[in-house]
């Protein structure tokens, strides 16, 4: 049976938005004019950040996606938590494999109004509408609601805000969800991830968690009890 990734329309809309990315990317970092990271870091809030890099896609590789869509087929999940969709490519790979594991719910949030907008776009046009949505707003807000069982939760926005996103979420997480933090080898120009690393290997927290030499690294986590 082929995949639903390897077929029409979703084949073609992740070429778009993975092509898009690859020429459009390097042109909004420059435009954003923040030449030091952990300068701007220090100033800007999480919204701000989000309205500076409005344009940019950044999102997972098709190396870093096609992860994913392993990993959501292999454990067999059905709903799906997203924190940080941008233009929607890894909602793609998520919800075509919630599709293949028989249908779900992958459920994305997204700080840019903008984003939201062409995530929303992008994923009717891959036919995934029934499977994937996107909350706009802060992922520490617009997650507080959410089904009672959660199987898999991809941590991709900003990484400062992984520890609080993932308080949020984490009552929901059910035995045995994996937990996946994407950019762990990107240089934000300090260590973003430290608070979320420093969580996940603390075995008195309740996950087993192994980083994986992947695309931009990922920390995937496996919640034990
Ligand atoms: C690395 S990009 C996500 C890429 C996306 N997962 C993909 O593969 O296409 C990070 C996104 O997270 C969003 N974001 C950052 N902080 C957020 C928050 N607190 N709540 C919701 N979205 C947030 C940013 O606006 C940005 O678009």
């Amino acid at each position: 049976m082929p995949s639903t990734l390897h077929t029409e329309p979703v084949a073609t809309v992740l070429d778009g938005l993975l092509e898009a990315e690859r020429e459009g990317d390097e042109r909004a970092f420059a435009e954003t004019g923040v030449t030091d990271p952990k300068a701007a870091w220090a100033e800007l809030d999480a919204g701000q950040m989000a309205e500076t890099f409005k344009d940019a896609s950044m999102s997972v590789s098709k190396e870093g996606g096609e992860l994913l869509y392993l990993l959501t087929r292999a454990t067999g999940a059905r709903t799906v938590v997203e924190y940080g969709t941008s233009f929607g490519v890894s909602t793609l790979y998520l919800a075509s494999a919630v599709r293949d594991n028989g249908g779900g719910q992958v459920i994305g949030t997204e700080l840019q109004a903008d984003k939201v907008a062409r995530a929303t776009e992008a994923i009717a046009a891959a036919g995934l509408s029934d499977i994937a949505s996107v909350r706009v707003g802060d992922a520490r807000e617009t997650l507080r609601e959410l089904p009672e069982s959660v199987d898999l939760l991809l941590m991709d926005g900003w990484p400062n805000l992984n520890r609080a996103v993932l308080e949020v979420v984490e009552p929901r997480l059910r035995r045995g969800a994996l937990v996946l933090v994407d950019d762990m080898d990107m240089d934000f120009g300090f260590d973003m991830h430290r608070e979320m690393r420093d969580y996940l290997a603390d075995p008195s927290s309740g996950y087993l968690a192994l980083r994986l030499p992947v695309a931009h690294g990922i920390l995937a986590g496996v919640r034990l009890g």
